[in-house]
């Protein structure tokens, strides 16, 4: 069984539908399903405010590469055009984390290095698991991070998720 932690976002469009498409897209692997926050962009600052959530999933028969192919996958779905980093996108699906599975492939970077300080990540990973490890920073209820901009969405319930 390899249980993987998903980060979830989208700027462009309509955002709250593109994070369904992904709960609804790995619904047979659903282990958790956070809230859903509006976030001001971090990285480029510049372009509009994001929605962010983090999805659990676990399968026997995927590993790394699988969840990064499924996430892909997804992103094409949504019409995603890849243009330049960090710009906005209409969904981006990271792979955060994968039980016991470490990577510098610099197609597959695990954990995700960029996961440690980001609220947008942290802030609804720790709802779904408060006890949550991140491989090399440990706990990451101990982690410092800024949650300025970060703002939960009462309002947006994915359903599928922890709150339905
Ligand atoms: N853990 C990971 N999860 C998702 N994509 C990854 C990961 N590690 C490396 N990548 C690679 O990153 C590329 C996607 O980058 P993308 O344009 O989505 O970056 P970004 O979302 O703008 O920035 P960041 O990766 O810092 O969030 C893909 O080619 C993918 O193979
Ligand atoms: N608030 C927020 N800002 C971002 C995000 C994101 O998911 N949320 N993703 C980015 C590209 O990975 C760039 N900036």
């Amino acid at each position: 069984m390899t249980r993987a932690v998903l980060s979830i976002g989208s700027n462009l469009g309509d955002r709250f539908a593109y994070l369904q498409s992904v709960v609804d897209g790995l619904r047979p692997f659903l282990v958790a399903v956070s809230p859903v926050y509006e976030t001001a962009a971090w990285g480029v600052e510049d372009q509009p405010d994001f929605l962010n959530a983090v999805v659990v999933v676990a399968a026997d028969d995927v590993d790394e590469w699988g969840w990064l192919r499924r996430g892909q996958a997804l992103e094409n779905a949504a019409g995603r055009v890849r243009e330049k980093r960090w710009g906005p996108r209409t969904l981006d699906v990271d792979v955060v984390t994968v039980d016991g599975v470490t990577s510098e492939h610099p197609e597959l970077l695990l954990p995700h290095p960029g996961a440690h300080e980001r609220a947008t990540v942290l802030i609804p990973w720790l709802d779904v698991e408060p006890d949550a490890v991140l491989p090399g920073h440990g706990p990451v209820a101990a982690l410092k991070f800024s949650s300025e901009g970060v703002r939960r969405r009462e309002d947006l319930v994915l359903s599928g998720g922890v709150n339905s």
